[in-house]
């Protein structure tokens, strides 16, 4: 989770990749209506995403009963929104934030070719952010850290979560 650019999408390929599982692109379950208004220019609303969020945690559900785990890229910037995918999956779900300055952030959505998503959506999306209470079961980690570094704080995290809780 977190916001555009942050390199969700980066860290869960390469977790998927180690873990042998699959990786569900969050950006992939958008409706045409959505990418179309977030190329605009224009950011998401509540009734944009609530739809979004049940197919796509739907497939993390059956994605994650092939290998018994999934990796998923996935804004999930509100607390509601990380509550509804859980739901939407019906399996226990962890949530990665990659948070970092906005300046590399900006940097990073810059730098980039052919995506939707264009840099003045950023303040919007940092706006949106709820970053994760100490309730939730989330792991927060500086998003400027290699993608290797990142992978094995997770999966180190991971194994250190009881599959029950
Ligand atoms: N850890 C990292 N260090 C340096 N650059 C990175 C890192 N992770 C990703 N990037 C680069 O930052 C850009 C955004 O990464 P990525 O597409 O993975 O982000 P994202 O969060 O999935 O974005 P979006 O939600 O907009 O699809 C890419 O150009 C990527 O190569
Ligand atoms: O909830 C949202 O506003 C969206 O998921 C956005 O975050 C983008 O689709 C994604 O980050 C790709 O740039």
């Amino acid at each position: 989770m977190g916001v555009s650019g942050t390199g969700k999408t980066t860290l869960s390929v390469r977790l998927g990749a180690e873990l042998g599982c699959p990786v569900l692109e969050g950006d992939a379950f958008h409706s045409a209506a959505s990418v179309a208004k977030m190329r605009a220019g224009h950011p998401l609303t509540d009734a944009d995403r609530w739809p979004w969020l049940d197919r796509l945690g739907r497939a993390i559900g059956e994605a994650s009963s092939t290998r018994g785990i999934a990796v998923a890229a996935c804004s999930a910037l509100k607390r509601a929104y990380r509550e509804r995918l859980a739901a939407a999956s019906a399996v226990p779900m962890y949530f990665v934030l990659l948070d970092t300055a906005r300046e590399e952030i900006a940097r990073r959505m810059a730098s980039r070719d052919g995506h939707y998503m264009p840099p003045s959506l950023l303040d919007s999306q940092l706006a949106t952010l709820e970053r994760p209470m100490p309730d939730e079961r989330a792991l927060t980690l500086d998003a400027a850290r290699t993608p290797e570094s990142l992978c094995a704080e997770v999966r180190a995290w991971l194994d250190l979560v009881p599959a029950s809780r």
